[in-house]
C-alpha cells in the first residue's frame, strides 16, 4: 500500500522531535500502522539545517500544507490560538485529518474545531496536548469508558513541576530554573502560561471534557499559578507531612463540576506527591476502576513526539473507517454531551492550609479558633512556631477539614481584621486524593 503523506507545520521542539522519531522508527511505525508514513511537506519560518530534509517540500507558508492535495494528515505543531485555528479549520475544510499538540487551541477553540471535523468526516487528534508523553487521553477516553468518573487530579505542567522540584531539592532560584526549562524546550513560547497556571488550565479543561462528557469551557476554569509560593510555606508543609504541587483538579459533584488549578498540599506519602522534575502524573478516580495513576514525561522533544506519532498511527488505522463509528473527539457522542455546569471557585470544596502571622499576644489563637468554628470550619491541626526575631511575629499554621471556598473567604476576611493578625493570611488548598 502507498504511504500516507503528512505535512508538519512548525519544526521547533515538538516538530523536530516528531520528524526525528518518524525517521528513526519508520519501520516499526509502518508495521503498526499498516502503511508507511511519509513526511511530504514541512512548513517552517526559518531553515533548520540540523534536520535531513532532502526530498521533502519546504515552505514558510503553513496554509500551503493545509491545501496541498497530496497531503492526507496535517500535523499542527506551531502553538498559539489564531494562525493555528485558521490552519486547522482550513485543513479540515480540505478534507484532511489533523494531529495537534496545541492544548491552548483545543481548550479554547475545540468545540468549533470538532464540530467542523464531524461535518467533514475527519479526525482531529490531540494526545500530545495533555501531559506530553503520557497516553492519558487514550486511557480516559477508551480505557476507562465503563466508568462514571468522579474526579481527575493531575500534575500537568512539566515546567512548573521542574521549577518546584529544583527549588525544593537544590535551593535554586525560580528565575534560574525557568531559564533552564526554556533552554530544554519544556516551556511555552510565553512562559507565563506555565508559571501562572494557564497551560495547566488548558489541559485540565480538556481532561474534564473527556472525563465527564461536557463541552470544553476553558473560560470557566479557576487558574492560579506557582509564582506566589514561598519557601516558608514549602517548608511548613513538609513539617506537617505534605508536599506542595501545582495540581489541576476536576471533580464532578451533584451541584456541578469543579475545574481548578492551583498549588496544593498533598500528603507526602501519596505516589503523586513524589512526581518530580519534568514528570507529570494524572490520577483518575472512576466508580468501577477506583483510582488509576498515569505517569511519564510531561514535556520535551521526543516524549511529546511519541504522543503525536501515536495519534498519527491511530489516524492511519481509522481513516478508511466510517466516520460515525470512530472514537468521538471528546469521548462521549457529541449529541450526548451534558450541560452540568462548571462551579465558580466559591462553590468548590477543599481542605485548607492557612498561615497566619500573629502578634505575640495571648488570646489570638482563641480568636482564630472561634472565627473558624463560627463558620463551621473544623481545624485538623495547628502548628505554632517560635516568635520570629526579625519581626516579633508568631507564624501560626493551621490545617482545616473540607469546607466551601466561600466560607473560607469569609473566615479569612474576619481573620485579617483581627488586631492580633498582621498582613494577609496565606491560604493553600489541600487535597488528600482518597
Ligand atoms: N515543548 C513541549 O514539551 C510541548 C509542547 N506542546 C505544544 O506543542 C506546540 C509546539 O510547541 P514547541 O515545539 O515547544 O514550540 P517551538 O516554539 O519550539 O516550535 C514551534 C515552531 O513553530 C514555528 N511557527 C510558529 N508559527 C509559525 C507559522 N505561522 N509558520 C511557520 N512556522 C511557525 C516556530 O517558528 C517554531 O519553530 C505548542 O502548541 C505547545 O504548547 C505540547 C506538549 C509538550
Ligand atoms: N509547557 C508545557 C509543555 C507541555 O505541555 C509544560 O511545561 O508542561
Ligand atoms: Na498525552
Amino acid at each position: 500500500m502507498k504511504p500516507v503523506k503528512v505535512g508538519i507545520c512548525g519544526l521547533g521542539t515538538v516538530g523536530g522531535g516528531t520528524f526525528n522519531v518518524l525517521q528513526r522508527n519508520a519501520e516499526e511505525i509502518a508495521r503498526r500502522a499498516g502503511r508507511g508514513i511519509e513526511v511530504a511537506q514541512i512548513a517552517t519560518r526559518t531553515p533548520k539545517p540540523q534536520f535531513q530534509t532532502t526530498g521533502i517540500a519546504i515552505t514558510n507558508d503553513v496554509f500551503e500544507v493545509a491545501t496541498n492535495p497530496e497531503i492526507d494528515i496535517v500535523i499542527e505543531l506551531m502553538g498559539g490560538y489564531t494562525v493555528a485555528r485558521e490552519l486547522v479549520l482550513k485543513a479540515i475544510e480540505n478534507g484532511k485529518h489533523v494531529v495537534t499538540a496545541n492544548k491552548a487551541l483545543i481548550a479554547v477553540h475545540g468545540n468549533e474545531i470538532f464540530a467542523k471535523a464531524r461535518e467533514k468526516g475527519v479526525i482531529v487528534a490531540f494526545e500530545a496536548a495533555v501531559a506530553g508523553g503520557i497516553p492519558v487521553i487514550k486511557a480516559i477516553r477508551e480505557g476507562l469508558s465503563a466508568n462514571r468518573i468522579n474526579w481527575v487530579a493531575g500534575i500537568i505542567n512539566g515546567t512548573g513541576n521542574f521549577i518546584l522540584t529544583e527549588m525544593r531539592e537544590k535551593g535554586r532560584t525560580f528565575e534560574d530554573v525557568l531559564a533552564e526549562a526554556q533552554a530544554l524546550g519544556y516551556a511555552e513560547a510565553d512562559p507565563t502560561f506555565d508559571v501562572e497556571g494557564i497551560d495547566a488550565a488548558h489541559k485540565l479543561t480538556i481532561l474534564a471534557s473527556i472525563a465527564f462528557g461536557i463541552p470544553l469551557q476553558f473560560d470557566k476554569a479557576y487558574t492560579e499559578g506557582i509564582t506566589k509560593l514561598t519557601t516558608a510555606d514549602v517548608n511548613y508543609a513538609e513539617a506537617l507531612g505534605y508536599r506542595i504541587k501545582h495540581l489541576g483538579v476536576a471533580r464532578s459533584t451533584a451541584a456541578g463540576i469543579e475545574l481548578r488549578v492551583h498549588p496544593t498540599l498533598i500528603p507526602a506519602d501519596r505516589l503523586i506527591a513524589n512526581v518530580n522534575g519534568v514528570m507529570n502524573a494524572v490520577m483518575v478516580n472512576g466508580d468501577a476502576a477506583g483510582s488509576t495513576l498515569f505517569y511519564g514525561a510531561g514535556a520535551g522533544m521526543e516524549p511529546t513526539a511519541s504522543s503525536v506519532i501515536a495519534d498519527l498511527v491511530d489516524v492511519v488505522r481509522a481513516m478508511t473507517s466510517d466516520p460515525e463509528n470512530r472514537v468521538p473527539h471528546l469521548a462521549f457522542q457529541p449529541d450526548s454531551l451534558s450541560a452540568h455546569p462548571i462551579l465558580p471557585i466559591e462553590a468548590c470544596e477543599s481542605a485548607y492550609y492557612l498561615r497566619i502571622q500573629a502578634k505575640d499576644h495571648p488570646g489570638v489563637l482563641a480568636q482564630v479558633a472561634s472565627i473558624l468554628s463560627e463558620r463551621g470550619i473544623n481545624i485538623e491541626s495547628i502548628m505554632q512556631k517560635e516568635v520570629e526575631e526579625h519581626d516579633g511575629l508568631v507564624p501560626m499554621i493551621l490545617l482545616t477539614h473540607r469546607v466551601l471556598e466561600q466560607h473560607m473567604n469569609d473566615a479569612i476576611t474576619a481573620l485579617e481584621a483581627l488586631a492580633g493578625v498582621v498582613g494577609p493570611v496565606v491560604r493553600i488548598r489541600v487535597e488528600h486524593l482518597n
